[in-house]
C-alpha cells in the first residue's frame, strides 16, 4: 500500500504525485489522505475553508465513485502520516510540492518523520509547469524580473494532464467525514463563496473559453465586463490541474478568429505565467512573507493610522473606485485584478500605511488568497518588490475610476449610495465641493485624503527611504 497525501492538489485528474503513485505498482494501492493541520488552519481565513471544504467534499465524492474514499486526520502530518502508513501497512507516502517557506518546514519535518519509520517519500512538481529554478537567466539565476521569466516559460514546451487513477489502483477503504466550518472553529463567511470541486472549476473554464477568452486582452482591465477567468481559487486550491488549463487554452487559439484573438489566448497564458513567477520568488526567498523584497538605504516611514485603515478596510475612503473594490472584498471575498491594484496602491501611497497590513486584510477577506501571488502583487504596488511599480508611478484613483470604469457601473454596483448620481460627478466626487457632495448622495462618505497632497508625502516618504532628502 501507499498513501497519497493531498494538499493543495484537490483533485483526482491531472494530478502528477497521484498519477505516478497510481502508477507506481510495485508499492500496491493507493490511499489518499487528507490532513487538516493546525499549523496552516491558524492563518486561513473563513471563506478560503469554506472553499475548501466544500472542494473536499467534491473530492471525496470522486474517490467514492472510483471504489475508494478519502481518509481525513487532523495534527500535524509529521505525526499524522507515519502513523497512517503504520495503520494501512504503507511503505510509500507520495505528495505534490508546495513552494512556501512554511510548507517546506513542513514538508522537511515530514520526510525526517518518515525516514526514521523506514518509510519511502516522493513529492512532484505539479501545482506549475515550471517548477522554481527550472527556468533561469543565462548566468544561472533565478528571474526577478518577469518579461525575460515569461519569454523562456513560453518557449518551453508544456507537459499533458496527468491520467486519473484507475479504479483499480486504489485501495477500498472507507474515509472520515469532512468537518463543517463550525467544527474548525470558523464562522460563517460574510461574503458569497463561489462553488469548488473540479465540475465547477471546468465549468468556470469552459465558460471562460467559449466567451471571453478571445475579448480577454482588450477587456481584462475593466471590472464591469467580467472579462477574467475567474479561475484563482481553483488554482489555488488545484481543483483544476495546471496542465488541463493550459491544453483548453491552446485549443481556444487553434479555434481564434484572427491573430488578436491568438494574441488575447497569449495574454491569458501571460497571467499564468505570473503566478509561476511569484512562486519562484516565494520558493527563493521565503523571507518576502513579512520583509520588503527591495532593499531601501533607509526603512521607509509608514503611518500608523488605525482610522483609516478601517476606512479603507470598510470601503469608506471617499474614493468610489477604491470603495467598490473593498466592497466587493466584503460581499464576494474576490477583487477584480486593475481594482486590486488601485486598492493597494491607495493604501500604500496615499494612506502611507505598510503593505503588509493590506496584505493581511486580503489573507482574511480572499477566497483565493495565495501567499506568492499575494505577497506579489502587495509588493510590486508598494514597490518594494521584484519588478515592482516605481515608486513615484503612483495611481490616480480617480483617473484609473475614469479609464477603467468609465460609466460607473463597477461602482454603483458594489456602492448603492452613488446609484442615480452622473458618472463624471461620481469620478470627480473628491473634488466636488462639500454642499455638492451632502446633496448628491448624502450617505457617502466625504474623501479622507486630498490625493495630490498624499501624493507629494508619498514621494518624499520614498526618497528618505532612498537615502535622497537633502
Ligand atoms: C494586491 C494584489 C493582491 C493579489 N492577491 C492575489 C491572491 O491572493 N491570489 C491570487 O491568485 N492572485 C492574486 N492577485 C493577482 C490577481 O489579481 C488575481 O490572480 C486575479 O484577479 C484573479 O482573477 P482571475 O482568476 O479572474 O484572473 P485571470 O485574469 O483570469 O488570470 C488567470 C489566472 O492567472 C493568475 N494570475 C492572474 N494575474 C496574476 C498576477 N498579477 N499575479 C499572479 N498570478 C496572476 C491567477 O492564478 C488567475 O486565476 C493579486 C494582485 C494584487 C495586485
Amino acid at each position: 500500500m501507499q498513501l497519497f497525501w493531498h494538499r493543495r492538489d484537490l483533485r483526482t485528474a491531472d494530478n502528477l504525485g497521484l498519477a505516478a503513485a497510481a502508477d507506481g505498482d510495485e508499492f500496491g494501492d493507493v490511499v489518499p489522505v487528507f490532513c487538516f493541520d493546525d499549523g496552516v488552519m491558524e492563518h486561513a481565513g473563513p471563506p478560503r475553508v469554506a472553499f475548501m471544504l466544500d472542494a473536499l467534499d467534491g473530492l471525496r465524492e470522486r474517490y467514492r465513485d472510483l471504489g475508494s474514499d478519502l481518509v481525513v486526520r487532523y495534527g500535524d502530518p509529521s505525526a499524522v502520516l507515519p502513523r497512517l502508513a503504520g495503520e494501512y501497512d504503507a511503505d510509500r507516502v507520495v505528495w505534490n510540492h508546495d513552494y512556501s517557506g512554511l510548507a517546506d518546514e513542513r514538508d522537511r519535518a515530514v520526510r525526517a518523520a518518515l525516514s526514521d519509520t523506514g518509510i519511502t517519500h516522493e513529492q512532484f512538481h505539479d501545482a506549475v509547469h515550471h517548477e522554481p529554478g527550472a527556468i533561469r537567466t543565462n548566468a544561472g539565476d533565478p528571474y526577478a524580473v518577469y518579461t525575460y521569466f515569461w519569454k523562456k516559460w513560453r518557449d518551453r514546451e508544456k507537459a499533458d494532464p496527468a491520467p486519473e487513477p484507475a479504479p483499480g489502483d486504489l485501495a477500498a477503504v472507507s474515509g472520515g467525514a469532512i468537518p463543517s466550518l463550525s467544527d474548525l472553529g470558523f464562522d460563517d463567511p460574510d461574503a458569497a463563496v463561489p462553488p469548488a470541486g473540479t465540475a465547477a472549476a471546468r465549468e468556470r473554464l469552459e465558460s471562460f473559453c467559449e466567451a471571453d477568452i478571445h475579448r480577454y486582452e482588450e477587456m481584462r482591465d475593466y471590472p464591469a465586463e467580467g472579462a477574467t477567468s475567474k479561475l484563482s481559487p481553483h488554482l489555488k486550491f488545484g481543483t483544476i490541474g495546471v496542465r488541463e488549463v493550459f491544453e483548453r487554452t491552446e485549443a481556444a487559439r487553434a479555434a481564434a478568429d484572427g491573430e488578436a484573438e491568438r494574441e488575447s489566448v497569449v495574454e491569458f497564458q501571460g497571467q499564468l505565467a505570473w503566478r509561476e513567477f511569484y512562486a519562484q520568488v516565494l520558493s527563493f526567498n521565503p523571507e518576502v512573507v513579512t520583509k520588503n523584497y527591495k532593499d531601501y538605504a533607509n526603512p521607509i516611514e509608514w503611518r500608523d493610522d488605525e482610522a483609516a485603515l478601517e476606512a479603507w478596510k470598510r470601503g469608506e475612503t471617499g474614493y468610489p473606485i477604491v470603495d467598490a473594490g473593498m466592497r466587493q472584498l466584503r460581499d464576494e471575498a474576490f477583487m477584480h485584478n486593475r481594482v486590486r491594484m488601485i486598492v493597494a496602491s491607495f493604501l500604500t501611497k496615499d494612506l502611507l500605511l505598510d503593505w503588509r497590513a493590506g496584505y493581511d486584510h486580503f489573507r482574511e477577506r480572499l477566497v483565493d488568497h495565495d501567499t506568492a501571488n499575494d505577497n506579489g502583487g502587495w509588493q510590486w504596488a508598494a514597490s518594494t518588490g521584484t519588478d515592482a511599480q516605481p515608486y513615484f508611478r503612483i495611481f490616480n484613483p480617480t483617473t484609473q475610476g475614469e479609464r477603467y470604469d468609465p460609466d460607473a457601473e463597477y461602482i454603483t454596483e458594489y456602492v448603492p449610495e452613488l446609484r442615480g448620481v452622473p458618472a463624471e460627478q461620481i469620478h470627480a466626487w473628491p473634488d466636488l465641493d462639500a454642499d455638492e457632495r451632502a446633496e448628491r448622495a448624502p450617505e457617502y462618505p466625504d474623501p479622507i485624503v486630498d490625493h495630490s497632497e498624499r501624493r507629494e508625502h508619498a514621494l518624499a516618504m520614498f526618497e528618505r527611504a532612498r537615502g535622497e532628502d537633502d
